[in-house]
């Protein structure tokens, strides 16, 4: 049965573009079903998105969460605003970052939390970040969540390891989460704009996996075929999974980081305040962004702490200046037409994981 709030939510067209993206069962791949663990390899091969059914994943007090944070007055979120240094934590207001090689400022509002911060890691250990009230209270939930999407991604990098030779283990000793690093939980905020403006630019996500609840359409794709944009269009209970750039450097660029934008909500539904709720998990702080699977001896590789604080800083509209800072602050997502994903060795049968 529809939730009270799945109810009030206006109905998704069915006149509009959408993804055809794979639908695999989380409680079937942990347990080692083959069809799919090959779901997910194709997925990460194509667009690089995923739908994923029985997560377990309790996320949804994260929508109050969101709406409680963004109904705050502004100045009060001020005082958690992340700057224009790279710093990842914290609020970012609207329109401190821009959408498009114009500089075009965006209309989303984050607050992002820190896994280390809410699990005491670290520097956070007897220093935690300050945080609205809202977020104070909700510490507990927030770590369960957190310790609930990790739990996902470690399985899907398991998955994805196997099948790329590297086995099961290699990928997940990466992201372990008891190791700082710039996992984050976010919540989104986007007012009711129109179908055709865009709210959050188009980018790839900066990090290995991500795990993503939302309730309205505007996520889109880009198809990395035809390179034209299509809806993601929600499916309730069901995260959405997409990989990022720092993944992709570690595999040598054997899968794919779905380049995706958000727009207002289409048809019936742009009358709507949007809210979205991620999980991203990264690779840990330390670790080199080489290929593991090309001999690479990483000298020149980018920590993953110095990844995300370049692409970061780069996206923020106060440090725009042209068309080369936008690239700069690029990842794979500008690449129009990128090659497929390189596999020059057979992918391995997937074993029982
Ligand atoms: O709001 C969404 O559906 C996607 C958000 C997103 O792409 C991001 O926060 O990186
Ligand atoms: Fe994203």
């Amino acid at each position: 049965m529809p939730s009270r709030m799945e109810e009030s939510i206006p109905l998704f067209p069915d006149d509009v573009p959408t993804a055809d993206i794979y639908m695999v069962d989380f409680d079937r791949l942990s347990a080692g079903d083959k069809e799919e663990a090959r779901k997910v390899f194709d997925a990460s091969r194509g667009y690089g998105f995923f739908y994923l059914s029985n997560t377990h994943i309790d996320f949804n007090f994260m929508f109050d969460v969101a709406n409680e944070t963004f109904k705050l007055p502004l100045d009060e979120k001020m005082k958690y605003e992340m700057g224009n240094t790279g710093r990842y934590f914290g609020y970012k207001m609207s329109g401190s970052n821009y959408v498009d090689n114009k500089g075009t400022p965006d209309q989303s509002e984050f607050y992002n939390v820190s896994k280390d911060d809410v699990m005491r890691n670290g520097q956070y250990k007897d220093d935690p970040l300050e945080h609205p009230e809202i977020i104070k209270r909700r510490r507990g939930e927030l770590e369960e969540f957190m310790a609930q999407s990790h739990r996902v991604v470690l399985v899907v990098l398991r998955v994805l390891g196997e099948q790329l030779g590297l086995g099961p283990d290699v990928l997940p000793d990466l992201h372990k989460i008891d190791r700082v690093g710039g996992d984050q939980a976010r919540v989104t905020h986007a007012p009711p704009v129109s179908a055709d403006t865009i709210t959050l630019g188009e980018h790839t996500d900066f990090g290995s996996v991500t795990v993503l609840f939302n309730q309205l359409g505007g996520l889109q794709v880009i198809n990395p075929d035809s390179y034209e944009w299509k809806y993601v269009k929600p499916q309730p209970h069901c995260a959405i999974i997409n990989l990022g750039d720092a993944l992709v450097k570690l595999v040598g660029d054997r899968l794919y980081s779905g380049v995706h934008r958000v727009v207002g909500p289409p048809g019936e539904q742009a009358q709507s305040p949007r809210h979205s709720v991620v999980y991203f998990a990264r690779p840990n702080g330390h670790i080199k962004l080489k290929s593991l699977l090309d001999g690479d001896d990483g000298e020149d590789a980018m920590t993953a702490d110095d990844w995300i604080a370049q692409r970061a800083k780069l996206r923020r509209t106060a440090n725009f200046k042209d068309d080369t800072s936008f690239h700069a602050s690029r990842g794979t997502e500008h690449l129009k037409n990128r090659d497929k994903p390189k596999l020059d060795k057979p992918a391995r049968e997937v074993e029982a994981v």
